[in-house]
Order: structure tokens, then sequence, then C-alpha cells
């Protein structure tokens, strides 16, 4: 597979000679009959630095289709609401694969999150699927789609074309860029944050300097790929936080050449350059942040995508895992593999998450406390680890299926049960 390399770059890529236009975006008669269609993510008038858009050279015009339909699939694929939501710290077992043939979009299943698609916010979902897309395309106008493969390599054929992501790897899918999902090693699961927000960028490095964390280089996009196919297909679009269905004559995925700087990309965590201390001290989380969603507060992040990748602990005089913690922000994690530093006595098993809703205290289970408490302090690689968080400035309301879809534990809050009380002189 062919990738063109950099984070918001302007590239230009098409899969027949020609069929780009050279010099201008929508001449009269693009190449062999093409039709030219801009696809905007960001209002035309945003600021130079944040303005996404593509141009996109397709064997029919988007506009070809009829009325969409209520699609009765992906019933756990919500809006979530005040009535399920806690101060409580949640934790989730890992989603079970379904029985028989689900795919990526039917997989869907809402945990939490907060806002709306029209103010802003994020929808978190976890995927469990079994089967792959074929006929069938999703839309989501509600909010780009950050996918975090937990298990399974997906292979997301998107109409700027196909990106290759397995676990280990992330994917960004632009608000409301058709897509679908096949499956390249069986069953597959993993996590969604769909951003409702400004776009995912890349956070500033104050201090850090002109390098570290996520390098833009290693941001890819797609080479163009379509496919020429006429049957029916159907897109399943995500709207105003409800789904919708409508069958086109033949596939949406007949983009030819495109240029532009709104596109799909994959990134490989491993590329990650991990930052922490060399003295004493955890530094805030906020320093293994890949990808942010700003808010108009700054500093503030709508979301932060923040990962606890493989790293060496070298920290004297202190106390290495996550501390003790009440946050203003809230916080979603899951564990793509490995065990978690702050949740050595389990139950935070990979495919499984957490949550911490905003000022409700977490922090190291009563075993990883002992442990980082009388540990010899050498130098120590974390080896066999990968987790991540969602961390958003609003408070993360849950779903029926989160609170009652037999996969929360009903024990979590006993992790932190039987801590020493201190002594004073
Ligand atoms: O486990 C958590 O809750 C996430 C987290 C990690 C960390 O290294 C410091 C603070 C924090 O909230
Ligand atoms: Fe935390």
């Amino acid at each position: 597979m062919d990738y063109q390399t950099g984070f918001l770059n302007h590239f230009a890529t098409e899969a027949v000679d020609g069929a780009l236009p050279q010099g201008r975006n929508s001449p009269q008669r693009p190449a062999f009959g093409l039709y030219a269609e801009q696809f905007s993510t960001s209002a035309f008038t945003a600021p130079r630095a944040q303005n996404r858009r593509s141009w996109l050279y397709r064997m029919r015009p988007t506009t070809e289709h009829g009325p969409y339909a209520p699609y009765d699939g992906a019933k756990h694929l919500v809006q979530p609401d005040d009535s399920q939501t806690t101060p409580n710290r949640l934790r989730w077992d890992p989603l079970p694969m379904p029985d028989g043939a689900v795919d990526f979009v039917d997989g869907l299943m809402t945990y939490g999150g907060n806002g709306d698609p029209s103010s802003g916010g994020i929808g978190i979902h976890l995927y469990a699927a079994t089967a792959g897309m074929d006929a069938r395309a999703f839309q989501n106008s509600d909010g780009e789609m950050l996918i975090v493969p937990q298990q399974g390599a997906l292979r997301i054929v998107t109409e700027l074309g196909r990106l290759d992501v397995p676990p280990g790897h992330i994917a960004l899918v632009p608000k409301g860029m058709r897509f679908r999902v096949a499956l390249t090693d069986g069953a597959a699961r993993g996590y969604v944050c769909e951003n409702f927000g400004v776009p995912f960028c890349l956070p500033d490095l104050g201090p850090i300097g002109a390098n570290g964390l996520a390098s833009p280089r290693d941001f890819e996009a797609p080479v163009a790929w379509f496919e020429d196919r006429d049957e029916p297909f159907e897109v399943v679009q995500k709207f105003n936080g409800c789904l919708w269905s409508t069958t086109l004559d033949h596939s949406p995925f007949d983009v030819v050449a495109w240029h532009g700087n709104s596109t799909p990309s994959r990134y490989d965590l491993a590329r990650f350059n991990t930052i922490g201390t060399v003295s004493f001290d955890h530094p805030d989380p906020s320093i293994f942040t890949v990808l942010t969603s700003p808010s108009d507060t700054s500093g503030t992040a709508n979301c932060d995508f923040v990962i606890f990748p493989p790293r060496w602990m070298v920290g004297e005089d202190t106390f290495r895992p996550p501390w003790f913690h009440r946050n203003v922000m809230s916080e979603f994690m899951g564990l793509i593999h490995g065990t978690y530093d702050a949740k050595e006595g389990g139950g935070f098993a990979p495919g499984g998450a957490s949550l911490h809703n905003q000022f409700n205290g977490h922090g190291p289970d009563v075993e990883s406390t002992a442990r980082a408490m009388q540990a010899d302090l050498k130098p120590v690689k974390i080896d066999d680890t990968l987790a991540f968080m969602f961390e958003s400035r609003a408070i993360i309301q849950t779903t029926p299926f989160a609170m009652t879809g037999g996969l929360l534990q009903s024990d979590y809050d006993a992790c932190w049960n039987g801590f020493p009380k201190a002594r004073l002189p």
C-alpha cells in the first residue's frame, strides 16, 4: 500500500494519469468526464493555518442519490444523555466478539460522550466486528472519527484511498468523509473517539522545542484509489445523532484523483517520541498528548488523545506510577495491550475501558501503590504496555448499554480499598 506522508500537508494524487487538473480546481470539462467536488471540513473563511479542504475528481457527482430513510441497525450507536450519568468511577470488561456477521458500523457501541454534533464535544464508542463491509459505506456527518484498533487489523477504504490500520496504529477519518472497513486479520475490536469539535491537530510543543511527541512526517495519507462498481451500494449516515440510510446504484469510492489537505490519515503509535522526567516527579500526562482538539478556552481541550506507551522510568525519589488525582477534565481510558502501571492489581484488561469523570478521585490501585512505594528505583523499562486516554473538558455522560449492558464491573471501587492509614508522630 502506498502512502503520502505529513500531517495536514497539501497532497496531490491521481490513480489514472491525467485525471488531476493542473493549475485550477474546477475546469470547464475535467478530464475523462470526471466531476469536480470540493470537500470542506473547515469554514471557507477559517484562518489559513486551520483551513481544511480537498478537491475530489469523481466518476459521478455525490449529489446523485435518493432520500435517506431512518436506519435501524447499529442500535447501540446513540447520543448519551444525563439520565445515565453518575459521578462513580466506572470500569468495563472487554467487549465480547458478536455472534454471527456484524460489521464495523453495526458493531459500534456508544459508551459515553458529551456535547452534541452542532456545538462540539465527543462521542466515545467501542466496536467489535466479525465481518467486513462490502457494498456499504459509512458517512459520519456529526464528527471526525479517531479509530484505535485493539485487536484485528482494519483496511479502511475511504473516498481518498485506502489505509491499513493494525492494532498499535490509529486512523483519523474527517467528518463527512465516506469510508468502509474491511477486516484483514479476522475479528476486530477497538475504540473510537467521535470528535464533534475542532478537528484533531498536533499539540504545540512549547519549551519542548521543535521536535518530539508525534512528528508530522509520521502521519500517512492515502494515495488516490477508486473502484468502478455499478451495483446497489448502501450509505449509512450519522447525522444529528441519528442514523440514516440510502442506496446508490454505484460505489461512492469512485474518486479517481484528488488534491488538498482534508484527508484521512494513519499513524503508528510506536513512532511517538515519548518524553518523561529524567530527574524526579511524574510529569502531567499531557506530556503524552498525540493529538488535540482545542476548545475556545485556551489550553482546555475539547479532547486530548493521550497515550501511555512503553518507556523508561528513571525518576529518583519519585512515586513513579500516575499519582492520585482529582481532575477538572474527564478521563476515559482504554488499553491496547499489556498492563497499565496504575492498575497492576488487575481488572483493566486489553479491550476494556474505564471512566473517571470530573473531580472524582482516582489513581493507582492498592497493589500498584504498594509496589511503587517499595520499588528499588533503578532505571526500569515498562515494556508490554499501551494504554490511552480520551480526556475532555466536559463531563462524560454514559449510555444505557454502558451502564446495564453487562460489562460494567460492580466492584471497581474495591481496587482502592485497604490503603494503610498514615501514622502521625
Ligand atoms: O490513569 C489516569 O488516570 C491517567 C493519568 C496518568 C498519569 O500518568 C497521570 C495522571 C493521570 O490522570
Ligand atoms: Fe487521571
